[in-house]
């Protein structure tokens, strides 16, 4: 019963909400700028790290098991981060304009399975920045956020599977004439101003 309770709220997020996925590298400001699109456009944002960590905090033993994955800058499995990004999404369906789902698909295969589970995004933003200027603002963060993957090698393995299985992920939805680039080395509210323009012009 619970399964067709889920699949009904679904096809409603699918037809009224707008799914937008900063899909983009660790520390190009994808949270920063999704902080903005929820004050000024009303959408939830989801990031699929903070759900983790959300876990990891909760002490629980999955929690143990997805912290371990985590500090090496590793993936966790698919299912669980797909069930999480689901179970929030209906949870806010009410109340939302729109979902920013932050940080996923890491992979092709999460962005296959997101869409066969939850439904089709309409936008794709790719928050560019070179990687120098990734690994500058993470461990800039890494002083006061007090995440364990803030350090140096753990970023430098975020970085290397960001290159390896997320990039792939842009050209799959470039194809489809989906994704936005954002140039996220200019100033905070020059990022937002071309943020805002991909929005706008959805509908
Ligand atoms: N879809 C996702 C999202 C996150 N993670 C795990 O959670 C960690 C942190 O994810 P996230 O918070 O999205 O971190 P980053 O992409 O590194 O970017 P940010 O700087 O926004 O935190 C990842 O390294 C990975 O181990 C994952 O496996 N699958
Ligand atoms: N200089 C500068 N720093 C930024 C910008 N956007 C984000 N940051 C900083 O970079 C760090 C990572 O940003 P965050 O939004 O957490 O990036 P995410 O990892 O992609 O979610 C934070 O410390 C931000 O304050 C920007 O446009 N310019
Ligand atoms: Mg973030």
């Amino acid at each position: 019963i619970s399964d067709k309770i889920k699949d009904a709220k679904i096809i409603f997020v699918t037809l009224d909400l707008l799914h937008l996925s900063p899909s983009c590298g660790p520390g190009s400001g994808k949270g920063t700028q999704c902080e903005k699109v929820v004050a000024k456009y009303g959408y939830t944002h989801l990031s699929s790290g903070d759900l983790l960590r959300a876990e990891v905090s909760s002490g629980s033993e999955r929690g143990k098991h997805l912290q371990a994955i985590m500090q090496k800058g590793e993936l966790v499995p698919l299912d669980t981060v797909l069930d999480m990004i689901k179970d929030a999404m209906i949870a806010k369906a009410d109340v939302s304009k729109g979902f920013l789902i932050d940080g996923y698909p890491r992979e092709v295969k999460q962005g296959e399975e997101f869409e066969k589970k939850i439904g089709k995004p309409c936008l794709l933003l790719y928050i560019d920045a070179k990687a120098e200027t990734m690994v500058k603002r993470l461990l800039k963060r890494g002083e006061t956020s007090g995440r364990s993957d803030d350090n140096e090698e753990t970023i430098k393995k975020r970085l290397d599977l960001y290159y390896k299985a997320t990039e792939p992920v842009i050209a799959f939805y470039d194809g489809r004439g989906i994704v936005r680039k954002i140039d996220s080395e200019l100033p905070v509210d020059e990022v937002f101003s071309q943020v805002s323009k991909a929005i706008d012009a959805l509908k």
